[in-house]
């Protein structure tokens, strides 16, 4: 063998050593390292009921966009905080069951290192606006059981609608994953421009949002006007929410209407079904802040509702709660609030949800038009009480008898109120949940008071750790390749060379 068919050979030999090598120390070192979870909790203290929602998330990958997400969610016995205005120190109490689910979810050893965060909504926006001192003791009662849980209390407070609505928008557009691609998946999305953040819809029992980003530059209303910077993008976010305009304080606004010209102390009501009765309370019904301005001295305590099941009448019923009449704005929504041009798709979570889902309408494998909503609805409100009842036995009576005026109410808020036409009807996606998590605001609420949505996007490698490694080894694989067949060419072994028999 000549000298430098040795050289060669040994050569061969090393780089062969070396790329395995190679492999072997990629594999090993970049072998993603156990898992380190994170917990958080948000209690979500809604006008109708309060719900605990926990999350996770890998610690080292906090600053990610989608890697939180919810892994249980307890449903409050009983009404919402602010139902507890007659027994404020029940209040707490109330929340124990939740807590004790939550502690059996999360590991013990993690439990003093959990944040836990209670936001109110509307229902106790109103409390507070009837009686202050009663909101003050509903919240110094959630405040001391959540202090005596294991976990790390971080505050219960009454948060505005405008974070409301922020953090509606911020939690659907975190979980779609609009705010951020990483990779190539980001040079796939610049080409096709498809990075637009969807809107935000949400309707509670109390209060509805509506949220989305606008390209109308000079704000006229700067009170709806929100400004994000969210992993190195800006946003200009247009967000409103209409207190007293959630389902239930819609219905008594309605109710409070129609009390305005009634003549007896029975009411015919074209937005229930025939056959369906309810009487309610005079007494209490004008101490509601969202009644309030209509109070009338009535010659009766108790009013008789009887449904008559009539969606058109019902439709022409609702409208009346959209004042149109007044707009110091270039455009505007209804009772003199300013309003952009709709733009982009829109998420409609919450009631809109739960309204629409259970009248099979939320489309979720395509938009349903809106002609085809309102004739379903219609349908729905002409159906008589005791057929709907027997149909759907397992529904909580409550909802079930709403159903028809919450769709209608849905319809007049959307076309009414927003001015959705049957062409941007589309955009209009129902979602209950996106992956695992509850489309709602306590997402966003909890990704902004622990940091975890950066203003400026960090330093990623361009490659996650699997596309490194395999990169690594085929380039190896390459190289050998190539060594092989250089020495296979130069160095015919015998046995290839021609005429060797
Ligand atoms: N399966 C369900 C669940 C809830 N609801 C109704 O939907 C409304 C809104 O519920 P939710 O979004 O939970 O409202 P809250 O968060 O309690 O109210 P807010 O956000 O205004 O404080 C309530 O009237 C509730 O009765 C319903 O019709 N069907
Ligand atoms: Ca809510």
């Amino acid at each position: 063998m000549s000298s430098t068919r040795k050289i060669l050979l040994i050569l061969g030999f090393l780089s062969t050593l070396a790329v395995i090598a190679l492999i072997a120390v990629a594999v090993t070192q970049n072998k993603p390292l156990p898992k380190n979870i994170k917990y958080g909790i948000v209690l979500d203290a809604g006008s109708s009921h309060t719900n605990l929602y926990v999350y996770e998330w890998p610690a080292e990958k906090e600053n990610d966009t989608g890697v939180v997400k919810q892994v249980e969610v307890c449903k409050v016995e009983g009404p919402g905080i602010s139902g507890y205005s007659h027994a404020t120190e029940k209040a707490g109490p109330s929340l124990a069951q939740c807590l004790q689910q939550a502690k059996e979810v999360i590991p013990s050893t993690q439990h003093k290192e959990t944040p836990v965060y209670l936001g109110a909504t509307a229902g106790m926006r109103l409390l507070r606006l009837e009686n202050e001192s009663a909101a003050d003791e509903v919240l110094s009662s959630v405040e001391t059981t959540l202090r005596l849980a294991p976990f790390n209390f971080q505050g219960a407070r009454i948060i505005t609608g405008q974070e409301e609505g922020a953090y509606g928008w911020i939690t659907i557009n975190y979980l779609l994953g609009s705010f951020k691609q990483s990779g190539w998946k980001k040079l796939l999305h610049s080409l096709k421009s498809t990075s637009e953040t969807s809107g935000a819809l949400d309707l509670g029992g109390a209060s509805t949002q509506i949220t989305f980003v606008s390209k109308e530059l000079s704000s006229e209303s700067p009170e709806n006007q929100l400004y994000f910077r969210l992993y190195g993008k800006d946003y200009q976010v247009y967000t409103h929410s209409f207190l007293c305009y959630g389902k239930d304080q819609a219905l008594q606004q309605k109710l409070a209407r129609d009390l305005q010209t009634v003549e007896s102390s029975s009411l015919l009501d074209p937005c229930f079904h025939r056959g369906y009765q309810r009487t309610i309370n005079i007494s209490d019904f004008f101490k509601n802040p969202c009644t309030s301005d209509k109070k009338k001295q009535l010659p009766f305590s108790q009013l008789y509702i009887e449904g008559e099941g009539d969606y058109q009448k019902c439709r022409e019923n609702i409208q009346k709660l959209f004042d149109k009449t007044n707009c110091p704005y270039s455009s505007c929504s209804f009772n003199g609030i300013y309003l952009p041009p709709l733009q982009g798709d829109f998420g409609a979570f919450s009631a809109f949800y739960f309204v629409m889902n259970f009248l099979n309408l939320a489309g979720e494998a395509s938009p349903v038009p809106l002609n085809k909503v309102t004739r379903t609805i219609e349908s729905f409100c002409a159906r008589p009480w005791q057929e709907v009842k027997t149909m759907y036995q397992n529904i909580k009576e409550k909802y079930l008898s709403e159903y028809c005026f919450s769709g209608a109410y849905i319809l007049s808020l959307l076309e009414n109120g927003y001015e959705f036409t049957e062409d941007n009807w589309q955009r209009i996606h129902f979602l209950g949940k996106i992956g695992s998590s509850d489309a709602g605001w306590t997402l966003g609420y909890m990704l902004n008071l622990t940091n975890m949505i950066p203003a400026e996007e960090p330093a990623v490698p361009p490659l996650s750790h699997g596309s490194y490694v395999g990169l690594m080894v085929l380039c190896s694989l390459v190289l050998v390749s190539v060594l092989l067949f250089a020495w296979l060419l130069f160095h015919k072994p015998k046995c290839l060379q021609k005429g060797v028999v």
